[in-house]
């Protein structure tokens, strides 16, 4: 059953962007690339693609078809200049005659095989984002409305557009429409070069169709579009323009979908009456590794289609070089783009619009919020339950009162820190896609990321401090507490920056495992353990560094400063025995500090771990592999 977006006119998009899409034409010649694998002895290097050549027009659907692991994907990778580092890339792409350049990359619209969106937005929010951020301001806002509605119509999202993207964990649209809702955020970039990797992956054949159709669709709008795919039934066999079929990295068929029954027949693999073709090519060209003798049967065939494939390419050139489109209007070419692609917005710009998408993200993230609080008063109940015994007139008073100081300034610090490392990890294969597209700047996102993920932490800090502080009895003076809840909200923000430069400077996996090992770091030299003026002279330095120690100095100062009565430890008591505050800040060695110097540590140190942070982002980009020449003889 073909879907009703074959019936409803491609191009909606492209009118209200004002013009035509304007399609490129990609040429390909003599790709080879290698991975190193294996170690020690065993590392070599592997061959995934070999010599692959073709091309693509404005207004054509070309299919990438293959067995699994035959190179599809990094076919479609190299195309678009995002194969990762750590390989070798041989030949030559030109886009419109012209070698490709950084510009292209960013512009192309790539939807990759997983869908990484904000699953707490709407389709409709997760478009108008996208319109927003990829388009210039100087497209009015009734533009923007129309080309999203428009888009949605286009890609049969319009009856979904208030529902959530969602994801594995938050209920949201089928995974057919996630797909469309990935498509439509490219799209409406107005990309002149569209791949989708996988586009049909996880999905049942209707949606499959409905996928295929949609990018079918936008081909015949003028795009160029290439998109692997892995098991086309019929009906989406006869939407293909142009078909390349891979086997083992190597190019076996390359040519108008429509020619490439006749050609697998001439080979003496016809299709039977009644079947699909992709199944039969599939067949035909996937390594059987059951037996060596299966094995060894499959490689000579696969090599013969392959021999029998250059030597058509070498005898009729033109067959590389595709053919017009039937179904586009001939499009005007692209401009030449040079350099690297402009921002669509001002940096301000962007930070509005990423700070209401990060809002969204995270205020309805109600189940996160939930946990969060509930932890928070847990955590805060059970110090006030084991310090409610606490009292100034007992000889372990004074320890009891540095105790639950020190754990104030643990627990808020860890609590904070750790919800700041989750909360930015999840944006990361967001981030890195729309960076790879040069969406927007580093520095707007890490300022939104940074304002939108604050409100919630201080909330933490100053519930947390509300609780602990009557409920154990500090310093009854009603400044006293101000401070209190104001130092915490520091040392929570001081954690936030912390966790927030280990997210950013390491993997997920790492940076849950680094993060509590810098904390226990930072906390043996916080002034509680050791005494800092035991500490070897080498040393000593290294609190200025700590949060946690400017966090139990201003604590200690807030509460101890200027009271007395404290009962001396049973050591030294003789009858009556008490010590001051100023005693038990002398012996913990806070006696030089004021309430003011730990706040302009924690201070000095929030900056410092976002400076870390920040700079760790900008030097994390994307990576990808450059292409270099062919060697010549090959
Ligand atoms: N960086 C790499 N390091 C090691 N092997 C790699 C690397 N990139 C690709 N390969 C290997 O090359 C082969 C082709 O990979 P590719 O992902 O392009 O295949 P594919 O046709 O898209 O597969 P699928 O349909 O299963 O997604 C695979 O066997 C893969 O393991």
């Amino acid at each position: 059953m073909m879907s009703t977006l074959l019936q409803q006119a491609p191009g909606c998009s492209s009118r209200v962007h004002g013009q035509r899409p304007h399609g490129v034409t990609l040429e390909w010649r003599g790709l080879t690339y290698t991975v190193p694998v294996g170690f020690g002895k065993r590392r070599r290097a592997r061959t995934v693609l070999l010599e692959a050549s073709g091309s693509v027009r404005p207004g054509h659907l070309l299919a990438v078809l293959g067995g699994t692991g035959c190179g599809k994907s990094s076919l479609l990778n190299a195309l678009a200049g995002r194969l990762p580092r750590g390989g070798k890339l041989e030949g030559e792409v030109l886009v419109d005659g012209q070698p490709r350049t950084e510009a292209f990359r960013s512009s192309c619209g790539y939807v990759m095989q997983d869908d990484v969106l904000f699953s707490n937005l709407t389709v409709q929010e997760t478009l108008e984002f996208a319109a927003n951020i990829r388009l210039p301001a100087s497209v009015s806002a009734a533009t923007r409305q129309q080309l999203v509605a428009d888009t949605m119509a286009e890609l049969g999202l319009t009856k979904v557009a208030d529902t959530l993207v969602g994801n594995a964990w938050v209920r949201g649209v089928s995974g057919g429409e996630r797909k469309r809702v990935h498509i439509a955020t490219e799209v409406l970039a107005n990309p002149n070069f569209l791949c989708a990797d996988e586009p049909t992956s996880g999905l049942d054949a209707f949606q499959a169709q409905n996928i295929m159709t949609a990018l079918w669709a936008l081909a015949g709008d003028g795009r160029t579009v290439v998109a692997t795919v892995h098991q086309p039934r019929s009906s989406i066999w006869s939407l293909f323009d142009y078909l390349l079929v891979l086997s083992e990295g190597r190019t076996v068929f390359y040519g108008p979908a429509a020619a490439a029954t006749a050609h697998f027949a001439a080979a003496g693999y016809a299709c039977p009456p009644g079947y699909n073709p992709a199944d039969v090519i599939l067949d035909v060209t996937s390594r059987d590794y059951r037996t060596p003798e299966s094995e060894a049967a499959t490689q000579k065939r696969v090599q013969l289609l392959a021999d029998l494939h250059a030597l058509q390419a070498a005898a009729k050139p033109s067959l590389q070089e595709g053919g017009a489109s039937p179904r586009a209007a001939s499009p005007s070419p692209a401009p030449a783009a040079a350099g690297k692609r402009r921002f669509a917005n001002s940096a301000l710009r962007e930070f509005w619009l990423l700070s209401g998408r990060a809002w969204r993200q995270s205020s309805r993230a109600h189940v996160e919020q939930i946990i969060s609080t509930v932890q928070t008063v847990f955590v805060a109940a059970l110090l006030a339950w084991l310090w409610s015994g606490m009292s100034q007139s007992e000889p372990g008073g004074v320890q009891d009162e540095v105790g639950v100081l020190f754990m104030v300034v643990v627990t808020t610090a860890m609590n904070v820190m750790m919800g700041a490392l989750v909360s930015f990890t999840f944006d990361k294969p967001t981030v890195d896609r729309e960076r790879a597209a040069r969406a927007y700047r580093m520095l707007p996102y890490y300022l939104s990321r940074l304002a939108c993920d604050t409100p919630l932490r201080v909330a933490q800090s100053l519930l947390f401090s509300g609780i602990i502080y009557w409920a154990v009895g500090l310093n009854p003076k009603a400044s006293a507490f101000f401070i209190f809840c104001a130092l915490n909200v520091c040392i929570g923000l001081a954690g936030q920056a912390l966790g927030m430069a280990v997210s950013v400077a390491l993997p997920m996996a790492i940076a849950l495992a680094v993060a509590p090992f810098v904390v226990i770091f930072l906390m043996l030299f916080s002034g509680f353990y050791v005494n800092n003026s035991t500490l070897p002279a080498v040393l000593r330095w290294i609190k200025y560094i700590s949060h946690l120690f400017w966090g139990l100095v201003g604590l200690a100062v807030n509460d101890f400063r200027g009271r007395t009565g404290w009962a001396c430890p049973v050591s030294a008591a003789t009858p009556g025995c008490q010590v001051s505050g100023e005693d038990i800040l002398a012996q913990l060695n806070f006696e030089g500090f004021t309430a003011a110097d730990a706040f302009m540590g924690l201070l000095l140190l929030t900056l410092g771990f976002h400076l870390i942070g920040y700079t760790a982002l900008r030097l994390r980009k994307p990576c990808f592999l450059p292409l270099a020449p062919a060697k010549k003889g090959l």
